[in-house]
């Protein structure tokens, strides 16, 4: 199984004359700037039986199957705060950004800000072709994850000439207003969850400055690059994140309920 611990960073790239499609937003020059794709293996390995790809497939064919819907629903619990977590370190700004434009910020939980998204939405081998999402907050983020059992399906970013291969288990951070992506032809079953934060739902009154000068400012963040800071914060994420502390977590719940009787 491969690791991956990369990224992806532009500089000063203006939109490539290679492609003809344009970014939806009326700025004639957009830069993609730094940063602007994010994909790591954080939240689980491939072949944990719990959320492995044969419960998620099942899960995908069939929605009377309780203990299959119940996988889908771990995992997706497992990227929403994987994806959140992720953006919060990586992307301080965008993150608080996300939060404070959430009309019912005063129901959301910090720790764990499900409804920073606008929606969730479920791919089911979609061959997806070249384009941005033109709904998508201009300044905001996607975060996606992948689950099934398949080969191919890779993310193709133009602008920036290179193939991701994202493999369940993995989270993947885009800008995707700004940055050309599509999905590779892919065989067998391949299942995308994107949660997406759609402009009209963005509540940039409330945000003053911040959002000027986030409107003019070229980049979110300085990049995180592959410094040992870097690798720290993603080794600590992993362990926070993966499927094996959670078990621990939950064996050690298990066995105090144990002796305080409870079932
Ligand atoms: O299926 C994917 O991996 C990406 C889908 C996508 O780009 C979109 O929903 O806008
Ligand atoms: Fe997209």
């Amino acid at each position: 199984m491969q690791e991956f611990s990369r990224t992806y960073g532009l500089g000063e790239t203006k939109e490539s004359a290679r492609h003809s499609s344009k970014p939806p937003h009326s700025t004639p020059h957009v830069d993609v700037g730094y940063w602007t794709f994010w994909h790591d293996r954080v939240f689980r390995k491939e072949e944990d039986p719990m959320y492995g790809s044969t419960e998620l497939r099942k899960a995908l064919r069939s929605a009377d199957s309780l203990t299959s819907a119940t996988a889908l629903l771990h995992t997706l619990g497992y990227f929403m705060v994987a994806a959140w977590s992720l953006l919060v370190r990586l992307q301080p700004r965008a993150a608080k950004i996300l939060l404070e434009s959430t009309l019912s910020r005063a129901h959301i939980d910090p720790n764990c800000p499900f409804w920073v998204w606008s929606g969730v939405a479920l791919l089911r081998n979609a061959e997806v072709d070249p384009h941005f999402d033109s709904n998508d907050a201009r300044y905001g983020w996607i975060a996606e994850t992948v689950a099934g059992d398949f080969s191919g399906g890779e993310m193709f970013l133009p602008q920036l000439g290179i193939v991701v291969p994202v493999r369940p288990g993995d989270v993947l951070l885009m800008r995707s207003g700004l940055l050309e992506h599509c999905v590779l032809p892919c065989t067998g079953e391949r299942c995308a969850v994107v949660a997406f934060r759609h402009e009209s739902t963005m509540v940039h009154a409330s945000m003053g400055r911040t959002a000027e000068v986030l409107k003019q400012s070229k980049t979110w963040e300085s990049p995180p690059d592959d410094s040992p800071a870097y690798h720290k914060l993603v080794t600590e994420l992993r362990g926070q994140l993966s499927v094996d502390s959670w078990m621990k977590t939950r064996r050690a719940a298990a066995k105090l309920n144990a002796v305080v009787g409870t079932e």
